[in-house]
């Protein structure tokens, strides 16, 4: 992500509590996530709609034989975008490479990747939207025609080869899909956006993964974690990590409701496991703003956020729980922000 918010900083790293809660992938989390990642679209929980969409374009892909359309996944950080271009390599049977935007700096950068593309391989590129604008263009001409024009040499004595590239599937994910630019979007024939998770499919998912790491725990264990991750599976594993280390510490090592509970409270994780922005946001709107409504651009420069960061990574989970409304006029802190920040609402009074 572009705009991680400023942390104030905890003693240990493992102990500040908007850490715990923060969907941006720390770097403890590589190793572990790679261990829980699921493989094949089968294991993939929730994302119905996105996976419906991608498993008719794979049967599709696979039985002409050719490489499957390119894929664009966009969402906010943690609900399994590097998880599913994996799976779309897996599902295809062919081979994955992975870069990111702000890795390419120099159109030799690209033309390197580019000219080692394997036939119908996936090229993922994380984090797009950070893609310089010139390597952008580029980029163009080779998802379009699978071609690369390469320039060599300065000024009258210029001369343009044209490379042909591998028929190839290019798999790009974004945070922020408001940052690219038209003709990037039209490049890509399947658009899937990742949503938040149900409860009942974050439970799944820390269920699924305690099988993983050989942790016992009964339902309401996982319910207790499910509730407080923020529809984010990352949170979800992150949490239920901590959750097993207390387990085994202080209680059996097995994992019930009451041990959740008190794992978390000392975690300080709040009831919906909201991190620092969530918090502050809410506060800004409710104490600078009276609770609302407010401008998205003066709601940004109070938290020195960017506009669309807000917009596309923190306002849609506080949106879906009922927190936030976003109305014609501003944003609006909803009576269950009041009171799970514990302030009164002040009663508004009607001009009629
Ligand atoms: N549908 C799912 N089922 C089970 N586990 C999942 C699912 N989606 C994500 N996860 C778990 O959450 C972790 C984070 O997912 P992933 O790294 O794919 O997120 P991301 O969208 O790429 O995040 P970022 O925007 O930070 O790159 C994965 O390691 C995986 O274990
Ligand atoms: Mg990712």
């Amino acid at each position: 992500m572009d705009s991680p918010h400023i942390k104030s900083r905890a003693k240990s790293p493992a102990d500040d509590p908007d850490r715990v809660v923060s969907a941006v992938r720390v770097d403890d989390d590589e190793a572990f996530e790679l261990k829980l990642r699921p493989t094949r679209l089968s294991e993939f929980i929730g994302q119905t709609k996105a996976k419906e969409q991608l498993a008719i374009a794979l049967e599709a892909a696979k039985a002409r034989g050719e490489a499957l359309d390119h894929v664009l996944l966009f969402g906010p950080p943690g609900l399994g975008k590097t998880t599913l271009a994996t799976i779309i390599a897996n599902e295809m049977g062919v081979g994955f490479q992975q870069t990111a935007g702000p890795a390419l700096q120099i159109q030799g950068d690209l033309t390197a990747i580019l000219s080692n593309i394997k036939d119908k391989q996936v090229l993922f590129l994380d984090e797009v939207h950070r893609l310089q604008p010139v390597l952008q263009e580029k980029l163009y001409t080779a998802l379009e025609d699978y071609t690369l024009d390469i320039m060599i040499g300065q000024g009258p004595s210029a001369r343009t080869f044209v490379l042909d590239i591998k028929p190839f599937t290019f798999v790009a994910a974004t945070t922020r899909p408001g940052l690219l630019s038209s003709p990037m979007r039209a490049r890509f024939g399947i658009l899937l956006r990742l949503e938040f998770y149900t409860e009942d499919e974050l439970r799944f998912v820390v269920e699924r993964s305690a099988e993983v790491l050989q942790v016992p725990i009964d339902r309401d264990g996982a319910a207790e974690i499910a509730i407080r991750s923020r529809g984010t599976p990352r949170i979800a594993n992150r949490l239920l990590r901590r959750v097993r280390d207390y387990a085994q510490v202080r209680g059996n090592g097995s994992i019930d409701r009451p041990t959740a509970i008190a794992a978390l409270e000392m975690l300080e994780v709040d009831a919906h496991g909201f991190d620092e922005l969530d918090r502050r946001l809410l506060r800004t709107i409710i104490e600078k703003y009276d609770g609302g409504p407010v401008g998205l651009n003066t709601l940004a420069a109070a938290l020195a956020e960017e506009q669309d960061a807000l917009e596309e990574v923190y306002e849609p989970f506080l949106i879906q729980i009922g927190f936030l409304d976003r109305t014609p006029r501003g944003r609006v802190a909803t009576k269950l922000a009041y009171e799970h920040l514990g302030i009164e609402m002040p009663r508004r009074y009607s001009l009629f």
